[in-house]
C-alpha cells in the first residue's frame, strides 16, 4: 500500500497550505491534524489549550496514531508534533516525513498568530522555538525540503521527493 506524506516544521512555515494543495494535486485524502483535533473535541485548539498544553498533546498523539492509520493520506501536522518520541517513531513508520524549512524572516512575514495559542505573547516567541526544535525536525524526517520561495516551488519540490 502506498505510504502516507507527512509534512512537519514550524508554525506557519505552510504545512497546512501546501498539504492541501498537494492533496488536489495527487488526488490523495488530506488530513489537517488541528482542524481534526478541533472537529473531534468540537472546541478551538485556544480552548483546548485553557486546560494546559499537555492536554492537547495527549489528544494530538491519538489523532495523529487514527490519521496515520488510514493510508494512504497527506497529513499537515502542528508544528509541535516532534516533541513526543511516540510521535515521531508513528510518522516516519507510515509515510514519508517531509521537514517544511522556511526561514524565520518569511514565517514573521506572512504568520497569523491568532489562533496559534503557543505565540499568543508576540511572534517573538518563534525564535526561541526554531531555536530549541530544529534539531528535532531534522531527527524526525526523512527529507528536509528548503521552502524559500513561492508555494509552486515548494509543491514541485515534495513532488520531485514524493515521486
Ligand atoms: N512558499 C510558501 N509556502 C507555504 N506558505 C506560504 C509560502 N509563501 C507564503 N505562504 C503563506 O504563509 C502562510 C503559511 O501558513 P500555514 O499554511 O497555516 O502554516 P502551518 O500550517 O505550517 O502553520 C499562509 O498564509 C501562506 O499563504
Ligand atoms: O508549534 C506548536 O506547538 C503548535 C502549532 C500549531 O500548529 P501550526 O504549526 O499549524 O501552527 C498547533 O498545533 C498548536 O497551536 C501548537
Ligand atoms: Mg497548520
Amino acid at each position: 500500500m502506498k505510504k502516507n506524506i507527512i509534512l512537519i516544521g514550524m508554525p506557519g512555515c505552510g504545512k497546512t497550505t501546501l498539504g492541501k494543495k498537494l492533496s488536489s494535486e495527487l488526488n490523495m485524502k488530506f488530513y489537517d491534524l488541528d482542524e481534526y483535533i478541533e472537529k473531534r473535541e468540537k472546541k478551538s485548539i485556544q480552548d483546548i489549550f485553557k486546560n494546559g498544553e499537555e492536554s492537547f498533546r495527549k489528544i494530538e498523539s491519538e489523532v495523529l496514531s487514527e490519521v496515520c492509520n488510514d493510508k494512504p493520506c497527506i497529513i499537515a501536522t502542528g508544528g509541535g508534533i516532534i516533541k513526543k518520541h511516540e510521535n515521531i517513531d508513528m510518522m516516519k513508520n507510515s509515510g514519508v516525513v517531509i521537514f517544511i524549512d522556511r526561514p524565520l524572516e518569511k514565517i514573521m512575514e506572512d504568520i497569523e498568530i491568532k489562533n496559534r495559542p503557543l505565540l499568543k505573547e508576540g511572534k517573538e516567541k518563534l525564535k526561541a522555538l526554531y531555536n530549541e526544535r530544529y534539531e528535532l525536525y531534522m531527527k524526525s524526517c526523512h527529507y528536509r525540503l528548503e521552502n524559500s520561495k513561492d508555494e509552486k516551488a515548494a509543491i514541485k519540490g515534495i513532488l520531485e521527493i514524493v515521486s
